[in-house]
């Protein structure tokens, strides 16, 4: 486990520093965020590599959503860097953020109640090529497939997710910002979404979780990056975790 120093095997990062490795496809240099004269993000270090799956891990109030909020542009005002394969999104807009590739799945799901399964689905627009199918998202959560022409108000919670997620799948997004999937879900569900998210990292997606259940998220992440006020305090690699230390660390971050 590593205090000052956040590092990764491929990548050393000094604090402040913004890493050069070309496997970086995110990179986040001193972000720091507002709502209104409030301000959430104190600067925020991190690096995600292509086809990596890192989880915020952090108590409530910490600033894992906003930091996800500031990467898609989300928080009217930021500052610091916020570089996307090598391009500086900083002072780009949510509409051009996603364009670039970035789809995120926010906490509240946002299905819309209205509009059957189908009709969510193929509602966000395609921004580029390489998103999957109706036919392999089908294959991933069969239940949607099941329930195409169901409402959307009549979906269970863990089928309101697994939509939210398939939404942006379709669009050609290569980096999924997830707040918090399995909030609320039952275990058999969780299961379920631990699935599709180890298929999405085999198909080569680069993932962002937000997660409270460390259980969950040590089962599908290759590192985690602890958030307290609005900062990264620490960086675990998925190696660390086997050390029941560490595990005893991290529930000391999440005060459980
Ligand atoms: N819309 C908002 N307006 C004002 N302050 C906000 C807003 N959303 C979040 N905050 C504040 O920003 C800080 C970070 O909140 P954030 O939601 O990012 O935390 P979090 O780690 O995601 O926690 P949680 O799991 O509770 O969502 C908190 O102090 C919170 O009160």
């Amino acid at each position: 486990m590593l205090d000052a120093v956040i590092q990764t095997p491929q990548s050393p990062i000094q604090p402040g520093t913004v890493s050069t490795a070309p496997a970086d496809l995110l990179v986040i240099d001193n972000l720091r965020g507002w709502y209104g004269e409030s301000q959430a993000l104190h600067g925020i270090n991190l690096n995600v590599r292509r086809g990596e799956t890192v989880t915020l891990l952090g108590r409530n109030g910490a600033g894992k959503t906003s930091t996800l909020r500031s990467i898609m542009g989300l928080l009217a005002r930021r500052e610091g860097s916020v570089k996307f394969s090598g391009s500086e999104l900083i002072a780009a807009s949510p509409d051009q953020i996603a364009r670039r590739g970035i789809g995120y799945c926010p906490e509240e799901r946002g299905i819309f109640a209205g509009l059957t399964v189908q009709e969510n689905l193929v509602l966000p627009p395609i921004i580029k090529a390489g998103g999957m199918t109706l036919a392999e998202i089908h294959q991933l959560f069969p239940n949607l497939a099941e329930r195409s022409t169901s409402p959307g108000t009549k979906l269970s919670g863990g089928e309101q997710q697994m939509l939210a997620i398939a939404r942006i799948l379709r669009t050609g997004a290569d980096l999924l910002l997830l707040d918090e999937p399995t909030e609320g879900l039952a275990p058999v569900i969780i299961e379920q979404i631990g699935h599709a998210i180890n298929k999405l990292k085999e198909r080569g997606f680069t993932i962002i979780l937000v997660e409270q259940n460390f259980n969950f998220a040590a089962s599908v992440s290759e590192r985690f990056y602890v958030i307290e006020d609005g900062r990264v305090v620490d960086h675990i690699a998925a190696a660390e975790v086997a050390d029941p230390a560490t595990v005893a660390n991290i529930h000391s971050y999440l005060s459980i």
